[in-house]
């Protein structure tokens, strides 16, 4: 079902694996210097990580998106079919990235958003429960998908994702986050292998 990833060279990609190694180190310097934390929100107790300062600077965001882009060409060897964006910061990168790889975009959006017949999953997040939506039809037995969401707390959110996924006989590639928060050990709840640009919190 899947074929393989775009020709570096047709795509503008760094000629090397030394050469990416080292363009993705300085872009997580950059992008982790403009992450903000604000104590308390949404409720007390919570140390909130505010990533949208990257998406107000055209250059962080392009940072952020080649780096997810350089992440899944020297790690997946082949091109997922879908990206899976989780709402609703998820799908602050996931169409771009999608974009990038030529793979389709697919939505898990949040309980009743979501027309015609859906897969629900309920899960518990970092400050609270929620429940997640697919559209049945979103993913084709077989495909070949990479979940995306900017940030991986205690993992509730991202491991119903991948139920949802896996529901319709979906094959999960990964995980791929912005910054995970190591301390909430999310990603022993995940059924497949998990990358993030950025840990820890300041
Ligand atoms: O690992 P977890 O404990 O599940 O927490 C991580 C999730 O929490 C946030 O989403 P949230 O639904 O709070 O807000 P959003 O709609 O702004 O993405 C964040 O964007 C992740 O999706
Ligand atoms: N500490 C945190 N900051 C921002 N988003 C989150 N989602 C879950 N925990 C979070
Ligand atoms: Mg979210």
């Amino acid at each position: 079902m899947s074929s393989t990833l775009p020709d570096a060279s047709k795509v503008g990609l760094p000629a090397s694996d030394a050469t990416s190694a080292a363009e993705l180190a300085s872009l997580k310097v950059r992008l982790r210097g403009a992450l903000r934390q604000f104590p308390d929100f949404p409720s007390p107790g919570i140390l909130f990580e505010d990533i949208l300062p990257i998406f107000a600077d055209p250059s962080l965001h392009e940072a952020l998106i080649r780096s997810l882009e350089l992440h899944v060409i020297a790690n997946y060897g082949q091109k997922p079919d879908v990206i899976v964006g989780l709402e609703a910061r998820g799908f602050l990168m996931g169409p771009s990235l999608a974009l990038r790889l030529g793979a389709s975009f697919v939505p898990v959006r949040k309980q009743g958003k979501l027309p015609g017949p859906c897969e629900t999953q309920g899960y518990e997040k970092e400050y609270g429960q929620d429940f997640f939506q697919m559209q049945s039809d979103s993913i084709k037995p077989g495909q070949k998908v990479l979940v995306i969401d900017d940030i991986i707390a205690t993992g509730g959110s991202a491991k119903a994702g991948g139920e949802l996924i896996q529901k319709m006989g979906g094959e999960l590639l990964g995980f791929i986050f912005l910054l995970e928060l190591e301390f909430l050990h999310g990603r022993d709840k995940l059924p497949a292998p998990v990358y993030t640009l950025l840990s820890g919190q300041a």
